[in-house]
This record gives structure tokens, C-alpha cells and sequence, in this order.
């Protein structure tokens, strides 16, 4: 309404102003008359006396009617600005409720007649608002009526966002406020829906408010704001709304802690917002046990009947007579209540931003110490709603769970950085693992997020695993140095030592996906976080499992898995999945309206617990700079990023020859490296040719940019090994592409001989091992080298030198040099032409082949089935003679797709 604004003083002010003057007109009327009575003593007056005795009092008169009636017009024109916003409750009408956003600094409440002579008038009375203090009353009816008409005139002065209504009304099960229960069913001004009405319910109420007064004393005010008014003015884009918090028949059912919960709301609620409003009987607070209660309330509330008591100033005019007028209780309630759930209704838009829950002073200054916390979102009446795990009362993992499009990815991005606001990357790490397919976590990759310790898109479960296993390990560390120490969990262990240790969260986004390819991954991955949900709590290691649904998974022993998790979040979702991840008949999330609506639970689904709250749209700009901005501070701070990045959608890049050379110096054997191991430590992989016994590598799979870069990381590696003399290239696919070759002739210049498919086979040239150096023979599509296929005939007298064929075999077989590398691109026909060589290779790679074709290639080796080679980027490389099996992911040339046939 901001009336205050316009004229500069405040609305009471103002009319007590008005009304003072006009009473000082009369008391100047009366001075003046009296003086006169002195002048012109009216006893035996002269005629000309009499006569002006007579002209000085009209004058007087005179003076006295113009001051008096500008006085009166200006009192009218300010009552009547008060009763065009604020008319009198019987007099209400839909066009009176405050549309606006700014809060009036006076409510009219009740009236005063003014009377002087003959004249009379009314004026509004006006309370100043926001209240200083809590209001106490009685029990009477009349009083509860006031109770009425001072909730019914808040909700229409106030606009519809501004206001929130708390009640607890013990006796009577809410029936103390009927005239509002058809607002019950908007989330506002009745944010809980409902009026409390048992014991254990105030008290959990009681110490929510209390939590949010706290919440507001440390960390929304302090530096230029120091309570609820001066913040609204500092941010009237995200005003924190007036609370009302309605007691009925004090001290009925408080118990202990709920009265001691009411007396710090006494206290710190006004400078907060909060108004408390207490009824009880005369006396109800005698007993000992509420000594303290008693106290605050004497010092802390003013009783109604003295609130609407007119002012004292009025009680010494002599002139005016001022008596009170109450409010009376409006006959078509109804349907002024109807507009107001129509405006309430109307304004349920979120219009909170993720920003408003970050503050410069809050960055990067919490400990995680005894656990970790983030605002996620608000309560419909804007209160902060916090995640917390780790905290001795809170939980110590969560599950996130909501059908596709209901905002998981957003709730989760809401997270990560309110966590990582608050938290500095030495008192927090995160692991992200997402399976979904999208980008949504790679923004965290560049720049990296500074608590990342991992960002893995488009996750493969064989990786997710080995993420799980390493993390287990961190636990072990944490375990042995725990034990070291004597302390039982984080907290006690940073403050015995003094040694920083990290909160560890890990993320897993469509986590259902971890169990769904191979029954080894999917064993070995609930193994896994078994154990990490179990015995991460003291160790600061902390789960969060975000899925679409949790349909299918239950099936294995996922209930258990998941009745270990205590915090619930969801989104909308159907009731089975309501009920699954909530809890049996917990079916709130169905009726959710996600986004930007979500529900927190953290008692392990109990319905009581179950938090609505609205979520703020994390905007893909602010995200972007809130992660600049972060990796700055992180750079100034001197904090050195070390996030793994895993992108399961790309292959790794070649790298340059310098890296090669590196991964091969100090390799007393020749060597390739092939790729990145596909587990958490992203390694290359090394993989080295005996020297007594090199071994032959036989790689097969369909997929030519895995092909391609294979044999480019074949062809480099050997060309920058010492320990590799001469190398023979056999096209035999003739599928070799000109960067192919660039590169070998480039890399390995004299040393290497390129054949073409023509080629006889004939590699004698290659010499066995002389000084300590091999030749490599590459044949690439044996399923297409004719001259080694043992169906082709050796041509030519017997006693001919044997067969390319033959020597192949042998070669093979006495598993020396030249070291043989063979690429078949199509299994069948190689299992077809030359059966009975493909057994003789003791190395082998395998990618993109069907799981038979993978049983078949690793047959004989005692692995277990290969499953999941058919889709995905990446690659097995066994190695039958040493048992190794090692999956990996194959550096791919990025250009290959453009590169013409050889
Ligand atoms: N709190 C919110 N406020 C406004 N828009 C939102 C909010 N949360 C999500 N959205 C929007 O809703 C859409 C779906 O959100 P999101 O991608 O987070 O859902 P999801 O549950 O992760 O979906 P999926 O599982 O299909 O990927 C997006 O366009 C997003 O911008």
C-alpha cells in the first residue's frame, strides 16, 4: 500500500496529527474567548463595548471555523484514503483486497467518533504495522471475534503473497477459525493446509519456526540488514512474507519443549516477521512449570483489549470526544472469501530465484564438519527448505525420484550448486555418474566444478563399478585412519586431529542403469553400494540415487538397498512409484505438480514427514556463470582441480606423440598403448610384448572408427618403441585410409613396409628377434589375407620353402618374432577362412561384437562370457597367457569419418 511513501509520515501519525489540531483549534477558540473575558470584562459593558466584545468573538469565531473545517477537510480526505484500501470489515468488497506487493504501515481496525458541539465525525483507529509485539487475549468470545476480524482485515490489507497463517488449536480441532477453513485447501495464507491440532504436532511446528527465525538471524540478515523489515526493503524482490502463528488456549498440550520453543518466538519472532498471537484463560499460566512462559509473556505480548485501546493522547483532549467503535463481522463472508482463494490461487506462480539462496558472504564459508546442508528449494509460505545428510539427526543418503520431464535434472543441478556455494573443495567432493543419455552434467566439466572429483556423462556400468570400488577404497583409507586415531566418524576425527577431511557425495543419475546390462556389473555395483550406504556415515561418504522410477529394480534386492536410504525426494510420479519411493501408502507425490513442485522426506517416507516445497529453475546462464565464478574463486583460493571427466558418448582422442612416448619410455619390451582403461583411473592402456615370449594380437570387432584408431595406435606405438625394428603393414582389407597411412609412413618412416591387398604374404623379410629388437607383421583383415588362409594350397614343388600359411602358423605357434597383429573386421568369415588360426593368438581385443562372437573369441580362456561388447565405447583386451582381462576404451581419430579409402 505503501501510503507512508507518499506522504512521508507514517498513516498513525498522520491522523493522530489531524485529530490533535482540530483539538488545538478548539482549545485556541477557547484561549481567545477567555482572553477577550479579561479584555472586555462583561459585566456593565459600555454599548460600544458590548459591541466590540461582540466583533472580536465572531471573529474569533471566524478564525476558529476556517482552521477548524481545513482541518476537518484534511482529516476527511486521509480517512477516506485509509477506507478506499482499508474500508471498514462490514464494508469490504472484492476491490478493497491489495493487489499490489507493498505492505501497508498501518491497519484500520475498528473506529473512533470524534464529537465536538455539534459536530461529529469517524476516524479510523490504526494499529502500526508490522506489529513489535505478540498479541495476547483471552478466550472470550468477544476476543476471539477480534481474533477474527484482525486475521480477516491482515489477508486483505496484505497482498497474497505477504501473508502466512500458522494455527494450532488444540480444543476445539480447528474449529476456532471456521470462518477460514474453506481456505485450508490453497497453499496459502494457510501454508500447512490445515490447522495443527495435537501435542507432538505444535511442538514439531513450534521448532520449524523456530529453525526459520534462525535461518533468518544467520544467514539472511546480518551486514546492512538487521530484521525482517529492513531486509523486505533491501530485497523486495524476494520479501520474506508476514507470519502469523495463532496459539490457542496456551498452555493446552505444550509440552516441555514446545514451551520453551514458544518463548524464543516471543522473543526473536517479531523482528523476524513472525507475530505470535496467544490465547489462554486468566491464570492458565499459574503453575510453576510455566514460570518462564509466563514471564515472556508478560514482557514480550500487550494484551488486544489494550492494543485497541485508543490512544492516550485522545484520553487528555478536553474539547473532542473520542469513543471507540469495534469492527463488526461482515454478512456475505462468503463471497469475499471466494475472491480471496481466487487471489491466493492466482498468486501460487513461484517466483523465487536459485540465486536468492546464495549470498557472497555465504560462499564457501561452512564446515561440513558435522554434516552437510543446501537450500533447495521453499515451502509455499517461503520458507527455506534444506537437504541435509550427514548430521547427527539427519539422514545420511538420499533417493531422488520423478517420471521424465518432472525436473530431477534441475533439482539436482539446484543441489550441486547450493552445495557447492556453501562448501569449499576442502570440506566437500563430488562424484557425478550420470547413465542418462544428454548432456546435463557436462557442464560441470569445463570449467570443472571445483569439489568435482569426478564428472562422468553418458556412463557406462562396467566404469560405474570401478567408480563404486574406488570409492570403497576411499572408506578403507578412512577406516585405517580413523582406527589410527581412535575416533569413531568425521567429526570426531577433524576434531581430534585437526586435519581437514572432505565430505564425499556421489550422485548417480539414472542409477536403475548400473543393473541392467550384466548380472556380474550388477552384483558387483549392489555389492558395492551396499557397503557405502551402510558404513558411509561415518566416514562422510554420502549416496544420493536419482532415478525415473524404482519399477523393475525392486525386483532384485533393491528394497533393501533402498530402505537403508532415509531421505526421500519426489517428484511427480505415479502412485506405485509414490508409494515406492516414499513409502507404503504414501502416495503424495501423485498429486504433485512437477515442476516446479516437489516433496522432501527425511523419516524414511513416513507420510507426517513429507515436506511440499517449490523448486527454483536453475537457468542454464546462471549455472554457467555460478560455475565461472566458482572456478575463480577456486583458482584464487589456489585450490588445484583434479576432476576426472568421462564422457561415454565420445571415444578419447589420440593422443600426440609426445604422450606416447611417455606412456612407452621405460617399457624394456615393445609395447602399445591403446587406449584409456575404462575405470575410475582413466590410465592408458599398456600393453607389452614379452620379450621371451611377445605373444600374437589378434583384434576383431565391426566398428571402423574403433578399427581406425586401434591400428593408428598400433602403427604409432610401435613406430616410437626402441624395441621394434621393422614393421610389415598388410592391407589385405584394402580399407586402409589415407590418414592411415600418412600416419604410418609419417611415424614410422623407413621402418615400416606398406603392402597392398596383392601381396604374396611373403614376410621372411621379417627376421627373428637379433639384437634384442622385433619386427611386427600387421596383417589387417585376415579374414581377407588369402596367402595366410590354410584352405590355400601351396602352390609350386614340394620342397618349396612353406607356405606364407604355414609360416604364419608357426610363427603363431612358437609364439616368437616377428610379433603378429591381425585385424578381422568380420568374425564369421574369419572364423570360415582361417579357424584354426584364430586360436593361436594368446592376445586378443574384442569390440562391438555380438555375445557370441565375444564367447567365441575369448574362447578357451577360462573368462566368463563377455556381455556388453555389442554397443557402447569400448574395447576387452585379454591376454590368455598372464589371465588378464582388461576393458578399456580405444583412442579414436577424430577425423576418420572423412577419410577416403586407401
Ligand atoms: N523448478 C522448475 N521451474 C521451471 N521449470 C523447470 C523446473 N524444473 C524443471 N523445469 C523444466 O522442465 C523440463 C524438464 O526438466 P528436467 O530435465 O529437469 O526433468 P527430468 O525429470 O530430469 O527429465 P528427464 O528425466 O526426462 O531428463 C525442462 O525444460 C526444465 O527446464
Amino acid at each position: 500500500m505503501g501510503i507512508n511513501r507518499q506522504t512521508g509520515l507514517a498513516l498513525t501519525e498522520r491522523l493522530l496529527k489531524l485529530t490533535s489540531e482540530l483539538e488545538r483549534i478548539s482549545e485556541e477558540r477557547r484561549l481567545a474567548y477567555e482572553w477577550l473575558r479579561r479584555e472586555i470584562p462583561g459585566e456593565h459593558l459600555r454599548l460600544e463595548d458590548y459591541d466590540l466584545l461582540k466583533s472580536r468573538q465572531e471573529a474569533v469565531q471566524e478564525v476558529f471555523t476556517r482552521d477548524w473545517n481545513r482541518k476537518l477537510a484534511e482529516l476527511d480526505e486521509w480517512c477516506r484514503r485509509v477506507r478506499r484500501r482499508q474500508p471498514r470489515l462490514i464494508d469490504l468488497q472484492e476491490e478493497h483486497l491489495n493487489n499490489g506487493d507493498k505492505l501497508p504501515d498501518a491497519l484500520a481496525f475498528g473506529r473512533m467518533k470524534l464529537s465536538c458541539e455539534g459536530w461529529s465525525g469517524h476516524v479510523p483507529r490504526l494499529l502500526p504495522f508490522p506489529f513489535k509485539r505478540g498479541i495476547r487475549m483471552s478466550n472470550d468470545r468477544k476476543e476471539q471475534s477480534w481474533l477474527h476480524q484482525l486475521l480477516l482485515r491482515l489477508m486483505t490489507a496484505l497482498p497474497a503473497n505477504a501473508l502466512r497463517i500458522v494455527a494450532y488449536d488444540p480444543l476445539h480441532l480447528g474449529s476456532a477459525l471456521r470462518p477460514f477453513l474453506p481456505l485450508l485447501d490453497l497453499q496459502k495464507p494457510f501454508a500447512d493446509r490445515r490447522i495443527w491440532t495435537r501435542s507432538e504436532e505444535i511442538e514439531e511446528v513450534l521448532r520449524r519456526e523456530l529453525d526459520d527465525i534462525e535461518q533468518l538471524l544467520q544467514r539472511r540478515f546480518g551486514g546492512s540488514a538487521v530484521d525482517w523489515q529492513s531486509y523486505n526493503k533491501l530485497h523486495p524482490d524476494h520479501a520474506i512474507p508476514y507470519k502469523v502463528l495463532v496459539v490457542l488456549h496456551v498452555p493446552e498440550q505444550l509440552t516441555e519443549k514446545s514451551l520453551w520453543y514458544l518463548g524464543r518466538i516471543l522473543e526473536f519472532g517479531p523482528a523476524c516477521g513472525v507475530l505470535p498471537i496467544l490465547s489462554m484463560e486468566e491464570g492458565s499460566l499459574e503453575d510453576r512449570r510455566y514460570d518462564a512462559l509466563r514471564g515472556q509473556v508478560e514482557r514480550l505480548t500487550q494484551g488486544i483489549e489494550q492494543l485497541l485501546e485508543s490512544n492516550p493522547v485522545f484520553r487528555s483532549f478536553r474539547h473532542l470526544a473520542v469513543t471507540e467503535e469495534q469492527e463488526q463481522w461482515p454478512d456475505r463472508l462468503l463471497d469475499l472469501l471466494g475472491r480471496l482463494a481466487e487471489r491466493y490461487r492466482s498468486s501460487n506462480a513461484f517466483i523465487r530465484k536459485i540465486r536468492d539462496q546464495w549470498g557472497e558472504a555465504a560462499c564457501w564459508t561452512a564446515s561440513s564438519r558435522d554434516g552437510i546442508s543446501a537450500c533447495i528449494g521453499w515451502t509455499p509460505d517461503g520458507r527455506e527448505v534444506e537437504f541435509t545428510l550427514g548430521r547427527v539427526d539427519s539422514e545420511h543418503h538420499a533417493l531422488l525420484a520423478g517420471r521424465s520431464g518432472s525436473g530431477k535434472s534441475n533439482l539436482l543441478h539446484v543441489l550441486i550448486h547450493s552445495l557447492c556455494h556453501r562448501y569449499a573443495p576442502d570440506e566437500l567432493q563430488v562424484y557425478m555418474l550420470d547413465y542418462k543419455q544428454g548432456t546435463e552434467f557436462a557442464v560441470y566439466a569445463n570449467p570443472p566444478l571445483p569439489q568435482a572429483v569426478l564428472v562422468a556423462t553418458e556412463s557406462d556400468p562396467e566404469y560405474g563399478t570401478t567408480v563404486l570400488a574406488h570409492i570403497e577404497q576411499e572408506l578403507q583409507r578412512r577406516a585405517s585412519a580413523f582406527k589410527r586415531h581412535a575416533v569413531r566418524d568425521c567429526a570426531e576425527y577433524r576434531k581430534n586431529t585437526g586435519l581437514p577431511l572432505p565430505r564425499v557425495l556421489l550422485i548417480i543419475d539414472e542409477f536403475q542403469l548400473l543393473f541392467s546390462e550384466n548380472k556380474d556389473v550388477a552384483e558387483a555395483a549392489e555389492k558395492s553400494l551396499n557397503m557405502l550406504l551402510r558404513q558411509g556415515r561415518a566416514y562422510g561418504i554420502h549416496v544420493l540415487l536419482a532415478t525415473q522410477t524404482l519399477k523393475g529394480i525392486q525386483s532384485m534386492s533393491m528394497a533393501q538397498l533402498i530402505s537403508q536410504i532415509g531421505c526421500r525426494m519426489a517428484l511427480a510420479c505415479s502412485e506405485e512409484d509414490s508409494a515406492m519411493i516414499l513409502g507404503s501408502n504414501n502416495w503424495a507425490a501423485a498429486e504433485l505438480k512437477s515442476p516446479p513442485e516437489g516433496i522432501l522426506n527425511d523419516a524414511n517416507g513416513a507420510g507426517s514427514a513429507n515436506r511440499r516445497f517449490l523448486i527454483p529453475y536453475a537457468e542454464p546462464d546462471l549455472i554457467r556463470s555460478h560455475l565461472d565464478e566458482l572456478h575463480e574463486r577456486s583458482e584464487q583460493r589456489g585450490f588445484a582441480s583434479s576432476a576426472k571427466i568421462f564422457n561415454g558418448a565420445h571415444l578419447p582422442p589420440i593422443p600426440d606423440s609426445r604422450s606416447y612416448a611417455a606412456q612407452l619410455a621405460g617399457a624394456g619390451e615393445p609395447a602399445l598403448v591403446l587406449g584409456e582403461k575404462l575405470d575410475f583411473s582413466g590410465n592408458p592402456l599398456r600393453l607389452a610384448f614379452d620379450r621371451q615370449q611377445p605373444g600374437h594380437l589378434l583384434i576383431a570387432g565391426h566398428d571402423p572408427v574403433i578399427r581406425q584408431g586401434l591400428l593408428l595406435s598400433v602403427i604409432r606405438s610401435l613406430s616410437l618403441s626402441e624395441h621394434v625394428r621393422r614393421i610389415a603393414y598388410y592391407d589385405a582389407a584394402n580399407k586402409g585410409a589415407s590418414a592411415l597411412r600418412e600416419a604410418a609412413v609419417e611415424s614410422a618412416g623407413s621402418r615400416i613396409r606398406l603392402f597392398g591387398y596383392e601381396w604374396d604374404g611373403d614376410f621372411s623379410f621379417l627376421d627373428h628377434t637379433e639384437d634384442g629388437k622385433a619386427d611386427v607383421l600387421i596383417i589387417d583383415g585376415l579374414e581377407n589375407a588369402k596367402p595366410f588362409h590354410s584352405a590355400v594350397p601351396s602352390f609350386g614343388k614340394p620342397k618349396d620353402p612353406a607356405s606364407p600359411a604355414d609360416s604364419l602358423r608357426r610363427t603363431l605357434e612358437s609364439g616368437h618374432s616377428p610379433i603378429v597383429i591381425a585385424v578381422v573386421d568380420n568374425w564369421r568369415k574369419a572364423n570360415a577362412a582361417c579357424k584354426d588360426l584364430l586360436p593361436q593368438f594368446e592376445l586378443k581385443i574384442g569390440y562391438r561384437l555380438s555375445e557370441d562372437d565375444a564367447g567365441a573369441l575369448v574362447q578357451g580362456g577360462g573368462f566368463a562370457k563377455l556381455k556388453g561388447l555389442d554397443n557402447g565405447n569400448k574395447a576387452v583386451f585379454i591376454d590368455k597367457l598372464k589371465n588378464r582381462q582388461d576393458w578399456f576404451r580405444p583412442y579414436c581419430d577424430i577425423h576418420t569419418e572423412k577419410d577416403e579409402p586407401w
